[in-house]
């Protein structure tokens, strides 16, 4: 760690999920700071001297500009330099221990981030991942399919997931076959019902944030991702997510923070870009993610090309005349055989259970005539 962090500051970097291991990682003289939100050219980060605000050094930016993977994001740990009036440069960024990438297959290895190098990192550093799945939405007991699915993005993020079955609060006799089913769908995963209004769970859910480790909720919007994190961070909390942020020429700027330090010790980020990977699903998202390709794959002469050996291959001739990166060729191939995979295993099993579970819903919502959520 850089000899200028007093001693009596490492157990408030150590509350922002610092180590040793990232320690070792900080090149001398910088100070360390954890991203608390990005925007252009600058990043608001928390560090032992408070929130601060620091534009991009000259290797940042050159090296974000060879790759958008080098970007800084919310959850990186960074290295500041301090320069003349108190203002500060960000001049190192931390190897990425895990990393929720948008628009490639980026696996997360030993020495850091590899694999598509089109991606954009929308969270790093992330220890946990909640999938959480309401028990009773409007229409339907939970998703096992949606579940599945942001199982899938959270092992690709590296992180390790908890499945949280939210709303517990609105089932009664179903929990314990909602729970089963949940199970089943994610083996060695550890699963909880919860609920944030009768604070059911609450608990377990704070212990797995133990040791300032850092989470994100993932989950469809009404999932009671929003109420979960307020439950979790108490009221303090609302107003230390205002970040007073000075650029050192005396204007000031109040941000929302997208990194949520909890009251009771651990870390939760919550930004756009988190809240919306649970929105689309996996096939849609393999067609977002890869619109370039997409467009390229149009002009091949088969309409069935499989982009391997196919004469007139358009996406082949990409890659040959090097327009085309083949690593996202590969990326696009492996996506795809995983929703392909996702779909089928969620059918077969949905035709099995899709009646024994109708039964069931009915049977709730005769029962429950309260509110819906
Ligand atoms: N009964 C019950 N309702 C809940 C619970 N948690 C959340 N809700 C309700 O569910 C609705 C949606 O909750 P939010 O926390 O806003 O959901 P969200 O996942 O943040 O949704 P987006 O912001 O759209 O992504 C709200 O009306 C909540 O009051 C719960 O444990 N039990
Ligand atoms: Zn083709």
């Amino acid at each position: 760690m850089s000899s200028s962090i007093v001693p009596s500051s490492s157990s408030s970097l150590a509350a922002l999920g610092w180590d040793d291991s990232f320690a070792a990682e900080l090149p001398d003289g910088l100070l360390p700071a954890r991203v608390a939100r990005v925007d252009r050219g600058a990043a608001e980060v928390l560090s032992t001297e408070g929130p601060l605000r620091a534009h991009y050094g000259a290797r940042v930016r050159r090296e974000a500009a060879a790759d958008p993977v080098a970007l800084p994001c919310v959850g990186d740990w960074v290295g500041l330099r301090r320069l003349a009036e108190g203002r500060f440069e960000l001049e190192a960024l931390l190897p990425r221990r895990t990393a929720f990438v948008r628009g490639g297959v980026a696996r997360v290895s030993r020495g850091g981030l590899s694999g598509d190098s089109q991606g954009q990192v929308l969270a790093a550093n992330v220890d946990v991942v909640f999938v959480a799945e309401p028990a009773l939405h409007a229409t339907d007991t939970a998703d096992l399919g949606r579940i599945e699915r942001l199982l899938a993005l959270a092992w690709e993020s590296g992180a390790q997931p908890v499945v949280l079955l939210t709303k517990a609060d609105l089932v009664r006799e179903s929990l314990e076959f909602l729970m089963r089913e949940v199970a089943s769908v994610a083996p060695g995963v550890d699963a909880y019902a919860i609920s944030s209004i009768t604070g059911e769970g609450v608990d377990v859910v704070r212990g797995h944030l133990q040791g300032a480790r850092t989470a994100v909720v993932l989950g469809a919007s009404g999932a009671g991702k929003s109420t979960l994190v307020n439950a979790l961070a108490g009221t303090e909390v609302m107003e230390t997510q205002q970040v007073r942020a000075g650029d050192g020429r005396g204007r000031h700027t109040t941000v929302h923070r997208e990194l949520i330090v909890l009251a009771g010790g651990g870390l939760v980020i919550d930004t756009p870009g988190i809240r919306r990977i649970g929105l689309y699903d996996m096939n849609e998202g393999v067609d977002m993610v890869f619109a370039d390709l997409e467009e390229i794959a149009a002009r091949c002469r088969f309409g069935d090309c499989r982009h391997d050996s196919e004469p007139g291959c358009a996406v082949l001739a990409a890659i040959e005349d090097g327009t085309l990166p083949e690593r996202r060729l590969e990326s696009w191939n492996k996506l795809q055989r995983e929703a392909v995979w996702m779909a089928s295993r969620s059918d077969a099993r949905l035709r099995k259970e899709l009646q024994n579970k109708w039964k069931i819903i009915h049977k709730e919502m005769r029962k429950t005539g309260r509110n819906r959520p």
